[in-house]
């Protein structure tokens, strides 16, 4: 299976232009949408899930003509969006099983071990007869996505799943999305480089609404490959390195900013080479884009 964006275009009302002629191609499995606040990850996502028309463009999944066919695409379709309301006072089972009724499954036995079979997936049957009011922001997140998983889609749609959430539910939440079949597409949206790094094998870059890089994560690091260099500078001295390299990150290290620079070639005897990661290509990819991340 294969999603394929063409010339995917979006202005709000009020004038943003928050996807600027998007073109992408994702394959099967899971695939990094990264981008920073206000990419318009979730514009991509929301149109995806048919929940909002585009300007122009067209997207196609296989044959399926996504922007046109929305009923089709809504059968097919995981969507767990950026922000979600639970009621909060209903457990976690009936609200599933609701869902899972308004989603098609209208057989009571089926319904059942869907739900049964999903609650065990998310780790939650043990706490099924709680209510959703007393839930932490993981076991929501949780909940989310096995409402996402009822009628095997083919199409999933995590918004931002992992945005704060602590280290032990981040990590429960991939293990959850790692699981997910290979013969489905996963598009996990995220201004979160870990996770991609983590989860993804096919991976974009989005800012400001245009594609900057898509590839394959690893191939997308080697690329840059003996490109970055680091630098130890006094807090006064960064504004001079700003100015006269391109610095695409700073971090306070004990006091002093240890600099990330962008150059095919050493810029002097000082700085020391570092193996690229995945930050390293997401800095600068964005930072034509934006000013200078401090991290
Ligand atoms: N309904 C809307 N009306 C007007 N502008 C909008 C609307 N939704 C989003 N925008 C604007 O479109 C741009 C892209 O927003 P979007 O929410 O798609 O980005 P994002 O990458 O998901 O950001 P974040 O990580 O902060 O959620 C932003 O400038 C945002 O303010």
């Amino acid at each position: 299976m294969q999603l394929v964006i063409n010339n995917l275009s979006k202005t709000y009302p009020n004038g943003v232009h928050a996807l600027k002629e998007v073109n992408l191609t994702i394959p099967n499995g899971m695939f990094g949408l990264l981008g920073p606040n206000g990419a318009g990850k979730s514009s991509l996502m929301r149109t995806l899930a048919t929940l909002q028309e585009a300007d122009s463009g067209s997207v196609f999944l296989d044959e399926m003509n996504v922007l046109e066919d929305k009923e089709g695409v809504r059968k097919i379709l995981g969507y767990l969006p950026q922000e979600f309301g639970l009621y909060p006072k209903v457990s976690a089972e009936t609200l599933l099983t609701h869902i899972a009724y308004l989603k098609g499954i209208t057989s009571h036995r089926e319904r059942e071990e869907t739900v049964k079979a999903l609650l065990h997936k998310v780790n939650l049957y043990d706490v099924r007869k709680k209510n959703l009011g007393t839930f932490s922001g993981g076991m929501k997140q949780r909940f989310g996505i096995a409402q996402a998983l009822i009628g095997n889609p083919k199409l999933i749609i995590v918004d931002e799943p992992t945005a704060g959430l602590d280290p032990t539910e981040r990590n429960r939440f991939h293990n959850l999305l790692s699981e997910i079949g290979e013969n489905t597409i996963v598009i996990l949206s995220t201004h979160i480089v870990e996770d991609v790094s983590h989860l993804c094998n096919n991976m974009a870059i989005i800012c400001k609404g245009e594609v900057l890089i898509t590839g394959h994560p690893t191939q997308i690091i080697d690329a840059m490959q003996g490109k970055i260099w680091k630098k130890t500078v006094e807090k006064e001295e960064l504004q001079h390195y700003i100015q006269e390299q391109k610095v695409i990150s700073t971090t306070l290290f004990a006091g002093k900013s240890v600099i990330h620079v962008y150059l095919d070639e050493q810029p002097d005897a000082s700085f020391i080479p570092v193996e690229a990661d995945l930050e390293d290509v997401y800095f600068t990819v964005i930072s034509d884009k934006t000013s200078v991340i401090t991290l």
